[in-house]
């Protein structure tokens, strides 16, 4: 397992539950190539059912391809298990939300309309509509064609959509881009709900302050993880301000053990 510039190591947050069995997502090894190049270089990782997991980290560091692992869409190498499954086998396929960067939705049709579509598709598990809508506070524009929203209001509808479904697993790209501060906040609280509820959630982002919602932080870089911890934890070990200065000290110390060990 990789040692990371706080000392600690990118793995089982709870050793009580590490492993394949007691973990919403287990991996160990994975190892992606994209276009001729090594994109991730051997991650482990263990997230504990019912958590926020805030996967942070510089733009091309990464993410994405990590969240394409998991929901079954990418090629890997190594170990990877999702509720229990392998990624992308039918087993785990509805049971796993994924909300992209650029909104899956039906543009031609009404926010209701998709919520609907994707309730159906989910049969028994599905939630509440009125609920979901509310949820990313869309209410008021149900029942207009998605072609008219602006981009926030359309990726808030293709969150409704994952939301609707009922996931176990929620993998969320960087989902509150373009949100003003009120909507972010009711979006935490909903996001917190879920994971109350038995949810695990792991959520992408590139703004640092999004930490403290999270049980506990990846710091990524490179397709490395840097440290898996708290925000607190992170500001108290490096002594920093912000958790932004705190990631560039991490980033600095993660450089001169790799400067050490190559020495
Ligand atoms: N099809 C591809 N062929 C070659 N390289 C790729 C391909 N797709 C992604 N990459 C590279 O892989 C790296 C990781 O990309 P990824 O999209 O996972 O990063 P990210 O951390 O999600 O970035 P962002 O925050 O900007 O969305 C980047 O350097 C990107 O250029």
């Amino acid at each position: 397992m990789m040692k990371n510039g706080l000392g600690a190591v990118a793995g089982p947050a709870d050793p009580a539950v590490a492993g394949a069995v007691g973990s919403a997502v287990h991996v160990r090894g994975l190892r992606v190539r994209r276009g001729g190049t090594e994109i991730l270089h051997g991650l482990d990782l263990d997230l504990r059912p019912g958590s926020i997991t805030g996967l942070l980290g510089p733009s091309g560091c990464g993410k994405t391809t990590l969240m394409r692992v998991l929901v079954g869409v990418q090629r890997y190498d190594g170990e990877v298990r999702v509720l229990g499954e392998r990624p992308g086998t039918p087993a785990v396929r509805g049971r796993i939300g994924y909300v992209t960067q650029a909104a899956a939705v039906y543009k031609d049709l009404t926010a209701r309309q998709n919520l609907r579509y994707f309730a159906a598709l989910a049969g028994a598990r599905a939630r509440d509509i009125d609920e979901a809508l509310d949820t990313v506070g869309l209410t008021g524009l149900a029942d207009r064609r998605v072609s008219t929203f602006s981009g926030g209001e359309t990726g808030r509808v293709s969150l409704a959509c994952a939301l609707v479904a009922g996931p176990e697993l929620l993998v969320l790209d960087e989902p509150t881009v373009g949100l003003d501060p009120l909507t972010r906040e009711g979006l935490w609280a909903t996001f917190r709900e879920l994971a109350d509820a038995g949810a695990t959630l792991l959520i992408s982002s590139h703004v640092m302050d999004e930490a403290f919602h999270c049980d506990r932080v990846l710091l990524m870089r490179s397709g490395r993880f840097l440290a898996y911890t708290t925000a607190s934890e992170l500001l108290e070990r490096t002594g920093a301000d912000t958790l932004d200065a705190a990631f560039l000290d991490v980033v600095r110390r993660a450089g001169r053990t790799e400067q050490g060990e190559g020495q």
